[in-house]
């Protein structure tokens, strides 16, 4: 309570200010309940008597003590009425009592008053809050809101009120100090100026005008007009300091408190304003600032940095060295500074060594010395067609210089599209440069078929392929003789099935095996160019002996240049006959060495894995024979043997290297894949780091699944790896898209003036040598207009394979002293392929020949019987259309084929209808006369000046 008393302001602790002293006054403290105490003051007035003049001084009167009781003011201020004095007269008591009445109502009035003023302030301070809010929501919208502004006008003057009440103890709030925090701050902000304004006129002794330079600038004008009038009534009632203590004291009004300068620190503008400046200047300057009172604080912290970056709302104020100038430059009110006379719009100023940087670089880019490149000459490499980018970026010119040459030439063309290569050679040479045609063939990697030095040659292991009839014991042979690899125990590892496989022997030596499915995929191989075998192994069962498939292996084999070896399996068989094998490929001219010949043949049990040393010794010897040698030392060249897709590998191919070595990483192209080697496995499964020559190894990382047979050959670099690949992908897309379908039917549909039938044929004899004899013979019948195609030849009877290719080509099968098998006829009748058998070749060749005429058709001779030139049309029937003509050559029959020409362009072909001669049906009509004719076919486009002309057709049989 003690704090409370200090706070306050006390009255009386200086003495009012005033021209003359007329109040004495006293304190005096009082008690309360709690230990609470007051501390009141008491002044001491003189009564104020009216004398007649010429009446005796009254007596001195009666000090008059009021005592204020803090609880309950408000109905004590009455003055307690004076005792009438002895001598008073009446005229004195009326007076008095008229003053007395006067007083009370005063006082009463002054109640009032003070009610309405608290409302008022009330209102007044609800209308701040709410004005306070609405302008921290303005400031939060950027839009201005000039309209709230007003509504607090009329209120300002609310607070002013007891402004001038409290003129009398003003200097309290000076010298008091008081709780900071106190009172509700937007209020806070307008309160005080209102209070320090009796600072300003302390001098004045009418302070009644001051409040009109009220910060509120909005306020000022209508403050003064119901201000002034509460101010200077009460001046001359003397009940008014009584009313002032009252008020001062009144424990239940608080209000004035919260217009006590407390908690300003945040204001800084408006509080020195009205007191360093003129009350008449006051006015404009509140204006500016107290406009923007309650919104300053927030507009300056939200004042954008000169960098055009936005504050947050809620950041700290802690201000960048750009808004601490710009404060200082607005403290300093306009003040020059070195900042400000160099930015004028508060942008940082270039710095001098930044300006002379520029400088240099603009010299450096544009006026500066700048060496003058010499024009570099290239051989340009232009293939058949090339686009204008492409030959841009071979040149090493800019595109668009291209393109507006090109335009200049009168070619209006763009970046992508593709020119030939004359034009090409034109841009070139224009360009200063030096032009090397290549075809695209050129793109390809040439096969490089040169020798290697004979000292650069190493012993390689041999190639040996392993064929045979069906069940004859090739995979049994191949895995009996995988079993002794002595490496394969070592390795322990489990045996991939790559489609080749690399045995070493005790003796170090390495034999490579393929596994091919047969002597298709052989023969397949081998017409693709990728002849890899060294030696064929042919098993033939000892019980089953020579069967087709061994027969056909025969026949790829020495087709094919390859030596020999027979294995005559089985043999642990009872029923096996070796012998039997022997004799019976005499018939197939293999002479076994035990028949006198040069074929080494070995007898072998896979099952009981018997006989396969031998088999392995006379490999040996074989590859010995044939010095197998490579240069290992070279990039790697190799022919795929079979290639998959692997789930988790991509694509992979099984690899035998012909020449050279492959290593990781070598770039190559493989068909028309290319790729980088990403990893090689061997068929035991081992990652190994390069495959030498006849080593089959599986090679991973290529961009595709290449065929089998496709060559694979290392390259410089990847961009060659995939120029190649992509050319012969190309030639792959274009073979696929304009051949025709394989279909040999189709070949018989039509004749085409621009390319010869094709008759297709199958031709089986006894002999080789009939086989050739007829197939000579064939090919010499072959004219412009048809030629044979012998699909297929070759000894022995008709199988069922001969006929399925027959059936698929639609081409007849020549059997000359051969039959078709009971199967292969089944077949035959099934797909309706001709069996022709013959027996004596001339009779052979003859029907052929009448079969290829026959194809052909007979021929068509056209003679041409009457000419006429047509003269009139007339209209014949409902559509139809008559022609009146002049015979001008030959002769022109009823029923005769016709055609019309207009400018010897034939535009009608039919017949003649009907010949009328003078409205008479005629037979014919000859040169020299005139007829009218009709057509078969509804003609009408007939003009005079045409010309029919009539033939007839005779067809001949054709003869090759
Ligand atoms: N008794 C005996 N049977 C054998 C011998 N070699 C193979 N066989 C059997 O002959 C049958 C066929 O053997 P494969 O090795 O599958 O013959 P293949 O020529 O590979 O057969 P395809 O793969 O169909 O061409 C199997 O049942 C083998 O057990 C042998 O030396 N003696």
């Amino acid at each position: 309570m003690s704090e409370t008393d200090n706070d306050k302001p006390k009255l009386g602790m200086r003495a009012p200010l005033g021209v003359k002293r007329t109040v004495e006054t006293g304190k005096v403290k009082q008690s309360f309940s709690h230990g609470r105490s007051n501390t009141v003051i008491v002044e001491t007035k003189k009564a104020r008597t009216f004398r007649r003049p010429g009446d005796p001084a009254p007596a001195a009167e009666a000090p008059q003590v009021v005592a204020e009781p803090t609880p309950a003011p408000a109905p004590a201020p009455a003055p307690a009425p004076r005792p009438a004095a002895a001598n008073e007269t009446p005229q004195e008591r009326q007076a008095r009592l008229l003053r007395e009445a006067d007083d009370q109502r005063m006082h009463a009035l002054e109640d009032a008053r003070r009610r309405d003023e608290a409302e008022r302030i009330q209102r007044a301070e609800a209308e701040r809050v709410r004005v306070a809010e609405r302008a921290a929501a303005a400031a939060a919208v950027p839009e201005p809101q000039p309209e709230p502004e007003p509504a607090p006008a009329p209120v300002q003057p609310a607070p002013v009120q007891p402004t001038p009440v409290a003129a009398a103890p003003a200097p309290a709030p000076i010298s008091v100090p008081t709780p900071a925090g106190r009172g509700f701050r937007p209020v806070e902000r307008a309160a005080p100026p209102v209070i320090e304004q009796p600072a300003a006129p302390e001098p004045t002794p009418a302070p009644a005008p001051t409040p009109a330079p009220a910060p509120e600038p909005v306020a000022a004008a209508p403050a003064p007009a119901p201000k002034p009038a509460p101010a200077p009534a009460p001046a001359p009632v003397r009940a008014q300091p009584a009313a002032t203590l009252q008020l001062s004291r009144d424990p239940s009004m608080p209000a004035p408190r919260r217009f006590s300068p407390v908690a300003r620190p945040e204001i800084p503008k408006p509080q020195p304003k009205p007191v360093e400046q003129p009350v008449a200047a006051a006015a404009p300057a509140a204006a500016t600032t107290n406009q923007s009172a309650s919104a300053q604080p927030q507009s300056q912290g939200q004042r954008p940095l000169s960098g055009g970056q936005a504050t947050p709302r809620n950041a700290p104020a802690r201000p960048s060295p750009q808004q601490r100038d710009r404060k200082g430059d607005e403290r300093r009110g306009g003040k020059l500074t070195v900042n400000r006379a160099l930015n004028e719009d508060g942008a940082r100023a270039r710095s001098l060594a930044a300006l002379k940087r520029a400088r240099e670089k603009e010299k450096r880019s544009f006026g500066g010395p700048r060496d003058q490149q010499a024009k570099q000459v290239r051989d340009v490499q232009v293939p058949e067609a090339i686009t204008v980018q492409e030959l841009a970026n071979r040149m090493a010119e800019k595109g668009a210089d291209l393109v507006k040459a090109l335009f200049k030439m009168g070619m209006p063309v763009t970046m992508t599209q593709t020119i030939d290569q004359d034009t090409a050679e034109l841009l070139v040479t224009e360009f200063g440069h030096n032009i090397s045609r290549v075809s695209e063939s050129d793109i390809d990697l040439a096969i490089d078929v040169s020798e290697d030095a004979p000292d650069s040659l190493r012993p390689r292991p041999p190639v040996v392929t392993i064929m045979g009839h069906v069940d004859h014991g090739k995979t049994s042979l191949l895995d009996a003789l995988r079993g002794t690899d002595v490496v394969r125990g070592e390795a322990g590892g489990i045996t991939q099935h790559i489609g080749a496989y690399q045995v070493t022997l005790k003796d170090k030596s390495r034999i490579t095996f393929l596994d091919t499915p047969g002597h298709e995929a052989f023969t397949q191989m081998r017409a693709r160019g990728a002849n890899v075998t060294d030696i064929v192994v042919l098993v033939v069962a000892a019980d089953d002996g020579l069967m087709p498939q061994t027969i056909e292996a025969i026949h790829h084999t020495k087709a094919a240049g390859v030596p020999m070896i027979v294995a005559i399996n089985k043999v642990d068989k009872y029923e096996a006959n070796p012998q039997r094998v022997r004799e019976r490929l005499l018939e197939h001219e293999v002479v076994v060495e035990e028949m006198g010949g040069d074929v080494q043949n070995v007898e072998v049990s896979a099952l009981k894995k018997t006989g396969l040393d031998d088999l392995i010794e006379k490999i040996q010897l074989q590859a010995e024979l044939l010095e197998l040698s490579a240069n290992p030392d070279r990039p790697g060249e190799g022919t795929v043997i079979e290639a998959k897709l692997d789930k988790g590998r991509g694509p992979v191919a099984t690899v035998l290297v012909n020449r050279g070595t492959l290593r990781v990483g070598d770039v190559f192209v493989i068909g028309a894949e290319s790729g980088k080697v990403r990893a090689l496995v061997d068929d035991k499964g081992r990652q190994i780091k390069e495959a030498g020559p006849a080593m089959p190894v599986e090679v991973l990382g290529i961009s595709g699944v290449p065929s089998a047979g496709d060559p694979i050959q290392v390259v410089e670099n990847e961009a060659r790896a995939r120029e190649v690949a992509e050319y012969r992908q190309s030639v792959l897309t274009q073979k696929r898209t304009t051949t025709a379908p394989a279909s040999l039917e189709s070949m018989f549909s039509a004749l085409r003036a621009d390319q010869a039938m094709e008759y297709p044929l199958v031709v089986k004899a006894d002999t080789q040598g009939t086989v050739e004899a007829i197939v000579g013979s064939i090919n010499k019948i072959s004219t412009d207009l048809i030629r044979a195609r012998i699909l297929h030849s070759g000894v022995g009877g008709i199988t069922e394979s001969d006929v399925t290719l027959a059936g698929a080509s639609g081409a007849p099968i020549i059997g000359f002293n051969v039959r078709a098998n009971a199967k292969a006829r089944e077949i035959a009748e099934r797909q309706k392929v001709a069996l022709k058998y013959y027996d004596v070749i001339y009779d052979l060749v003859d029907e052929i020949r009448a079969g290829m005429a026959g194809e052909l058709g007979p021929e068509a001779f056209e003679t041409v019987v009457g000419r006429a030139e047509i003269r009139e049309v007339f209209s014949a029937g409902k559509t139809g259309r008559a022609a009146g003509l002049l015979v001008t050559d030959g002769v022109i029959r009823k029923a005769l084929k016709a055609r019309i020409t207009r400018n010897d362009v034939i535009i009608y072909q039919g017949e003649i209808a009907s010949l009328r001669r003078f409205k008479d049906d005629v037979a014919e009509v000859r040169a020299g006369l005139e007829c009218g004719v009709t057509f078969t076919q509804n003609f009408t486009d007939i003009k005079a000046g045409d010309y029919l002309e009539t033939y007839e057709v005779e067809l001949r049989e054709r003869t090759l």
